[in-house]
Parts: structure tokens; C-alpha cells; sequence
């Protein structure tokens, strides 16, 4: 799959409002079977970056290339994509049968009442065909509204929001079905969500965009442990920086003591940087390494997130196990344990 050629190629695309940029020179490639998730903070973007993947809105500038082909010559529903969107728009007066039926009107009758049932019975749905939209729950609609995307088999399906509505647990199950689904039928996907844990339950590829800005594009594991901007570190998970300063031989001093650089630095010796530091970089010092007061304890089970305050006034966060227990104001030992430390220059 990784030399497969990009089924999706979004090439400096921009896109704007009455004037406002929206969506500012982005490029991304999804290939054959890949899914794909667009995380970011409400109005970066992502709405309007798959609409106008999807046909419904036209980029200022920029490619857009579909199979290899140019796809911004073509009207929606010549771009052979799927797509659901957070309003379901489901048909009140036609049957589930005769929705998910609806855009199979290519095909013989005979087939297409196959291939209706065939994709509801993927679903779950298959005892409530012959009912009316209003006769299921949301959830049972939701997956009414997927079996009609997924019944013309596309190559790529494009989801915005599509779980917003549901309560967690019900969403949880039908994101993981239709992560099982797109992958049993090849077909690929971009989902649209502000919610990381759904992004990276569901994508091989996560992208963050902010203010139109794709800033990077990446698997969650890359994304976690190598973000390439301050943004993505702070918005992906947890993460607090650290004042450090260059040393020689690729190691940086900090509060917490001086730290190896794994691949080397690109700064000059004596520069003032920051190391990202995640809750679960640090660990109790059993007696030993720098002072911390806890400022605050949040219980999360199996661990306590601890906001832990150095003498210099950095402050930090570290998951420590929950079996011991400890109150604001209290003093722990804490050091450093990096599988690999992530500098960013200081803040601007
Ligand atoms: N129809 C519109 N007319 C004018 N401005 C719009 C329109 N749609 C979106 N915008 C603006 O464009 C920017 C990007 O909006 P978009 O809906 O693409 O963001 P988003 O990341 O999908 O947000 P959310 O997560 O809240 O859905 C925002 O500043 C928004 O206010």
C-alpha cells in the first residue's frame, strides 16, 4: 500500500469566505484504502476543506486531483465520492430500503434491492428495511445514513461529524464498525473531528490544521511523540514546555538536568530552547532528582495527573500511579524518563 499511487491529491489548496481565508495553501495525499482524520479547534477549516473535496465549494486557488485526474472541473456528483454529513438529510417519505437504494438508480432493480439489503445487513439493519426514518433511533439512522453513502461502493467516503450526535458508547461502536467495514470493502476515507481519541481510534493518517494551515500530517504515533510545531504538541494530548538551553554534543541543560537529543540539534550552542515534556515523560524520584510542589491532583483511576511547580516556577504536569496518594502542597522528587526529547525554539 505505501507506493500505491494517491487517490486523493489536494495540491496548496486555498479556500476562503466573503474574502476570509478558510482554508490556506494545503496539500495532503490519501491513498487507495487509507483513512484519514482532520483534527482542529472549531473554524479551522476542516468543514470547508471537504466540502470543497466533495464539489460544494469552490477553492480560491490550488489542485485538487481525483484517481490522478483533475477534480475541479467536475460537478459533485461526478467525482464518484460518498459522503456524510453531521445532518443526515435521510429521505422522510422513502423507506431505509429506498434510501439506501437511492443512489443505485444505475442499476437493474433486481440489483439494486440486492445491493441495498446486501450493505444494510453490513450495518445491522437488515430487520428494518421496509420502516421509515422516523421509525429508528439516531443511532439506527446514523447507520441508515452510512449504508446509503457506502451502497454505491465509492472508493472514498468523506465524513463530517458523522458520530457528533451519539452518546459515547453508541459512537464508539459504530466508528469501530465502520472502521471494520471501509476496511473489509478497500475504501477509503477522510473524517472530519475534533475529538483526537476518535481520530485515533479510526485513521492510519492524522492531520491538524489551524486557522486553514495543515501543520502536519502524520500517523497518531508521529504525531504524539514528533510533533512538528508547538500547536500540534500542546493540541495533540498533553504537553508542557520546558526552558532549556543548547549544550554541546546534542544535549540541552534543564531544571530537570541535562538531556540527550536523540538525531542532534539544528540550534547553535548557548541558544535558549524548549523541550516538550508529556505527563508521562516524568517519574517520582524515589529520593532522588529535582524538588516539585504539587499544585493539584486529579484522580484518573489507574493514575493521578499531578500539576507539579520546579523553584524556578515551570510548571509541569506528570502522570504518576494513583496507589499513592498526595494533597497540594506536598514536595515529590521527580526525573526525567524521555524515550526521545522534542525541542521547539522558546515562544516568540
Ligand atoms: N458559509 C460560510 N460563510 C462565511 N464564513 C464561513 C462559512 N462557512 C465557514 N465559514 C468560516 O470559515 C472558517 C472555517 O470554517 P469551517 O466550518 O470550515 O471550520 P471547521 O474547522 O469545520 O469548524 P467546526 O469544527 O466548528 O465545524 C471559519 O472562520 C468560519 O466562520
Amino acid at each position: 500500500m505505501p507506493d500505491a499511487a494517491p487517490l486523493l491529491e489536494a495540491d496548496r489548496l486555498s479556500c476562503s469566505h466573503a474574502g476570509q481565508p478558510a482554508v490556506v495553501s494545503l496539500s495532503l495525499a490519501l491513498r487507495p484504502g487509507e483513512l484519514g482524520c482532520l483534527l482542529g479547534p472549531s473554524g479551522c477549516g476542516k468543514t470547508t476543506l471537504l466540502r470543497a473535496i466533495a464539489g460544494f465549494h469552490a477553492p480560491d486557488s490550488g489542485q485538487l486531483r481525483l484517481r490522478g485526474a483533475d477534480a475541479l472541473r467536475l460537478p459533485p456528483e461526478r467525482r464518484g465520492l460518498g459522503f456524510v454529513f453531521q445532518d443526515l438529510a435521510l429521505f422522510p417519505h422513502l423507506t431505509v430500503e429506498d434510501n439506501v437504494g437511492f443512489g443505485l438508480h444505475r442499476l437493474p432493480r433486481g440489483e439494486r434491492r440486492a445491493r441495498a439489503l446486501e450493505t444494510l445487513a453490513m450495518l445491522g439493519l437488515e430487520a428494518f428495511a421496509a420502516r421509515y426514518p422516523h421509525e429508528l433511533s439516531g443511532g439506527q439512522q446514523q447507520r441508515v445514513a452510512l449504508a446509503r453513502s457506502l451502497a454505491p461502493r465509492p472508493d472514498l467516503l468523506l465524513l463530517d461529524e458523522p458520530f457528533s450526535s451519539l452518546d459515547a458508547d453508541l459512537r464508539g461502536r459504530l466508528r469501530d464498525d465502520l472502521r471494520a467495514l471501509l476496511r473489509q470493502l478497500g475504501i477509503a476515507a477522510l473524517l472530519v473531528t475534533h475529538d483526537q481519541e476518535e481520530a485515533f481510534a479510526f485513521a492510519d493518517t492524522v492531520g491538524v490544521m489551524q486557522a486553514g494551515r495543515l501543520l502536519q500530517w502524520a500517523p497518531g504515533f508521529e504525531l504524539y511523540h514528533r510533533p512538528a510545531t508547538p500547536f500540534v504538541a500542546s493540541f495533540v494530548g498533553e504537553g508542557r514546555f520546558l526552558p532549556a538551553r543548547v549544550l554541546a554534543g546534542g544535549r540541552v541543560a534543564t531544571a530537570l538536568g541535562d538531556l540527550e537529543v536523540s538525531g542532534g540539534l539544528d540550534y547553535p550552542v548557548g541558544s535558549a530552547v524548549r523541550v516538550l515534556l508529556r505527563p508521562d515523560d516524568l517519574r517520582p524520584g524515589e529520593g532522588e532528582g529535582m524538588e516539585a510542589e504539587v499544585r493539584a491532583v486529579a484522580f484518573r483511576g489507574a493514575e493521578s495527573l499531578h500539576t507539579l511547580v520546579l523553584a524556578d516556577g515551570t510548571t509541569l504536569s506528570a502522570l504518576f500511579p494513583s496507589h499513592q496518594q498526595r494533597e497540594p502542597g506536598a514536595r515529590v522528587r521527580i526525573r526525567p524518563d524521555l524515550a526521545h526529547v522534542v525541542v521547539f525554539p522558546p515562544e516568540a
